[in-house]
């Protein structure tokens, strides 16, 4: 049975793509078929080459960006500032049609979102939109573990409560080095906010973590 997988963040540089890498090695390690997609990407190095899509080609032995993102943008920013800077502009539609099409010949999809939950991919069609657009997929969310990731998840968790949605499983993600202290604070917090069948992992800082995906 397909499956897709869609992964958000408390913020840009919490740790998706780090937890995406991850989910993918974890996956073809116990031989599952999966597919790991950045599908709109924005920031640009000077060799034409998005970072992200890098790591996920990386990781899943890919060469071709294209096997894993239909939109990249040259700025650093929300998808519809990127795009207007070069008079373009997301189809959402065809953006999830895309998804599904990518997500049919594999066991399990991994979608990496782009930012937190409420980036802009157009200028009035958010991630939470995107997320609403493919009510099969489980959501994952990586909290980058910070002064701050309080409020960060709890807004999260409470605009994925009101699209009827909650994360299967969240990451307490210690993304800088010193972020390690704050997972266990971060976690007290959101817990009371968390439903009973959410995996919780915790990563410290440079662990990449296993993935079990039968629990
Ligand atoms: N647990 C960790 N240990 C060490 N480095 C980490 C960890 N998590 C994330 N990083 C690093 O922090 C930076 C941001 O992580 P990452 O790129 O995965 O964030 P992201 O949420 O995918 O960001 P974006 O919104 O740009 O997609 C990267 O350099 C990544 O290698
Ligand atoms: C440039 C970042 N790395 C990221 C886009 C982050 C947009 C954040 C917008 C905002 O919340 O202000 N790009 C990406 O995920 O492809
Ligand atoms: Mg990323």
């Amino acid at each position: 049975m397909a499956s897709k997988i869609f992964i958000t963040g408390t913020d840009t540089d919490a740790g998706k793509t780090w937890v995406t890498a991850s989910a993918v090695r974890s996956l073809l390690q116990q031989n599952r078929s999966v597919r790991a997609l950045k599908p709109v990407a924005c920031g640009l190095d000077t060799d034409g080459r998005n970072e992200d899509i890098e790591t996920l080609l990386h990781a899943q032995g890919l060469q071709n960006p294209d096997d894993i993102c239909l939109y990249q943008f040259a700025k650093p920013a929300a998808p519809s500032q990127a795009a207007a800077e070069e008079g373009g502009q997301v189809a959402p539609q065809q953006l999830v049609h895309w998804c599904e099409e990518k997500s049919s010949d594999v066991e399990i999809t991994l979608i990496e979102g782009v930012g937190g939950l409420m980036v802009p991919i157009t200028d009035n069609w958010l991630v939470s939109d995107w997320i609403q657009a493919m009510p099969d997929a489980e959501v994952w969310l990586v909290i980058a573990c910070k002064l701050g990731a309080i409020n960060q998840t709890l807004l999260t968790l409470d605009k994925l409560k009101q699209i009827g949605r909650t994360p299967s499983r969240i990451f307490f993600n210690a993304a800088g080095n010193t972020s390690d202290t704050w997972i266990k604070p971060t976690l007290e917090a959101a817990q009371p906010f968390l439903t009973t069948n959410c995996i919780i992992q915790e990563i410290s800082y440079g662990q990449h973590p296993e993935i079990d995906f039968d629990n």
